[in-house]
């Protein structure tokens, strides 16, 4: 039986303008170095408090609800750190709009948003480092969400993350091909060819950062899973093509994939090439990158009702 208050929140998307991967450590993960944008893509959560006797998670997709879980694994770790919260149970409804395994990172952003409500409405008084800290331990690319910068630079793990100033203003297109990739494989494979060739040393951060300017953003869109993936999956190279030729001026695989994102010069081209992808049968929509992170708006729904 749910509690009278829900709170719902939005939970964005993100995409990675550059991702280079550099040496695997002894922890059995890589440094990365990459840039990411929140893009205005999102799913919906409500959050509420149960008096069940366990948590509940729903979702209208088919994601992992068990204790080993990523919300099980949080719920665990709060009531850890947080013994008041022993004897309280939560209940979460996602409703997804983010594919699972896209390479936009739903399912990160989702935890992200859900700490960082329950440290806002539970009055945990988790400080900007524990949160981090908290969100480290859960997922590499959860720490991102956590921050919500809208527009930053990501390397160790994922966990240091460093605000950019002037975020794009972009309008784009994602086509979601059928499959979706499992990160572990893609960093496994990207394993596999770095053995062939030499694993790369990562630029330093503080000298990318210097010579950066986001104003020329196009000109840094690099992935380094991008050739993998095609390799595995030749049929995302006849996606990639078709957005270039329907006008996109650039066009690249977000994170681990399969979204592969095209740069739209204006709105109304990126609705018509949406149109044209669906007469193709190609599932895609249009969105844009997001620039200020006041879009996550405080919403208390009493009794349920939707006021959104
Ligand atoms: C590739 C990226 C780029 O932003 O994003 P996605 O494509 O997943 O969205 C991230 O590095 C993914 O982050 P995330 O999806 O949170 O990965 P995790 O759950 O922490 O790890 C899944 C697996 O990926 C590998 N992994 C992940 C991150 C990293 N820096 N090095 C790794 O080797 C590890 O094998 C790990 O077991
Ligand atoms: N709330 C969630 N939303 C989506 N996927 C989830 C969620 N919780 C756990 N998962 C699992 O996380 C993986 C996908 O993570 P996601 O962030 O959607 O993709 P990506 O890492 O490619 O950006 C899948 O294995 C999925 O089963």
């Amino acid at each position: 039986m749910k509690n009278d208050n829900i709170y719902q929140f939005r939970s964005y998307a993100k995409m990675n303008w550059f991702l280079k991967i550099g040496q695997r450590r002894q922890d059995g993960y890589h440094n990365i170095l990459s840039v990411m944008q929140l893009i205005d893509f999102y799913d919906t959560i409500d959050l509420y408090f149960t008096d069940q006797n366990c948590d509940e998670i729903q979702c209208n997709y088919e994601i992992p609800t068990g204790k080993k879980s990523l919300l099980g694994r949080l719920f665990h770790l709060l009531r850890d750190l947080k013994p008041q919260l022993k004897d309280r149970y939560f209940g979460v409804k996602i409703t997804k709009n983010i594919p699972p395994s896209s390479g936009l990172g739903g399912a990160s952003s989702n935890v992200a948003n859900i700490l960082k409500k329950m440290n806002e409405i539970l009055q945990l008084s988790f400080e900007n480092e524990k949160m981090i800290e908290i969100s480290a331990k859960l997922g590499s690319d959860i720490p991102f969400f956590t921050t919500g910068f809208p527009f930053a630079i990501i390397s160790g793990k994922g966990e240091k993350v460093i605000p950019l100033h002037q975020p794009p203003e972009k309008y784009i297109v994602l086509v979601f091909p059928e499959v979706g990739i499992d990160t572990c494989w893609a960093y496994r494979e990207w394993d596999i060819e770095q053995e062939k060739d030499k694993f790369q040393d990562l630029p330093p951060v503080k000298e990318f950062i210097d010579d950066f300017s986001p104003n020329q953003i196009e000109k840094y869109i690099w992935n380094d899973f991008e050739k993998i993936i095609y390799k595995h999956f030749p049929e995302f190279g006849s996606y990639k093509e078709t957005l270039e030729q329907m006008g996109c001026s650039s066009v690249f695989m977000t994170g681990s994939g399969s979204t592969i994102i095209g740069i739209a010069p204006n709105q109304e081209k990126a609705v018509d090439i949406v149109k044209e992808l669906k007469q193709k049968g190609i599932h895609s929509r249009w969105s844009t990158t997001i620039l200020k992170d006041d879009s996550n708006p405080k919403v208390v729904l009493e009794g349920g009702e939707n006021h959104d």
